[in-house]
């Protein structure tokens, strides 16, 4: 496994080494005792998956609210994505900052978006499927989102966003300066 970290701190982007064969090939996707001890000291409970059908689509930005705040593991399972996670933890000195990543089913990167970050994705090929291992069960009353087209953040995504598909909960997503100067954790 390999990790790469950012100038935001806390993200990290994984990539499992792949053992190539006349078959195909072999990876150990995830290891509890090598994430704890390289990437952050959490415990995973529940994985959740989505497929969207259209390029162009948009999921995000999203995050829940303690104390069921989540960090999010992030791969893809078939097609690609831009993923997206965005630093809103109140008093940190990256408040605002975004990282972006290419995570593709060919290439198994991962993106670790911890918990105090809202994270969102665009897809990049038709019918992507995400994966992704969280560290909190899904509460419907602390799902939260902020707007993934906020100017004050200007996540550069690299697509049309004239054209970007949306659900109804992210066409009207709160602005940053909404939360009040940030989220606890
Ligand atoms: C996230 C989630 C949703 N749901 C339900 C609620 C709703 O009826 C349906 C679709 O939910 P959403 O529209 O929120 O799905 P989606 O827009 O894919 O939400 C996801 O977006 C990405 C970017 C994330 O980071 C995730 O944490 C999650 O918020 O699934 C669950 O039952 N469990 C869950 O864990």
């Amino acid at each position: 496994m390999q990790s790469k970290f950012f100038d935001v701190p806390g993200p990290a982007l994984i990539t499992p080494n792949r053992i190539g064969d006349h078959r195909g090939y072999f990876v150990e996707a995830f290891k509890a005792d090598w994430f704890r001890e390289n990437v952050e000291d959490v415990t995973f409970v529940q994985d959740n998956q989505s497929m969207s059908a259209q390029v162009g689509t948009i999921r995000g930005l999203h995050y829940q609210s303690a104390p069921f705040g989540q960090g999010k593991l992030v791969r893809v399972l078939k097609g690609a994505i831009f993923d997206v996670t965005v630093d809103i933890r109140k008093d940190s000195p990256t408040f605002g900052q975004w990282i972006g990543a290419n995570l593709t089913a060919e290439g198994g990167e991962q993106l670790w978006v911890p918990d105090g970050f809202a994270h969102g994705f665009c897809i990049l090929e038709p019918n992507t499927e995400v994966f992704y291992k969280v560290t909190n069960p899904y509460s419907r009353e602390h799902d939260k989102g902020v707007a993934f087209d906020d100017p004050e953040i200007g996540i550069e995504w690299p697509i049309d966003l004239a054209e970007a598909v949306l659900s109804d909960k992210d066409k009207v997503q709160p602005k940053l300066a909404d939360l009040n100067g940030g989220i606890e954790i």
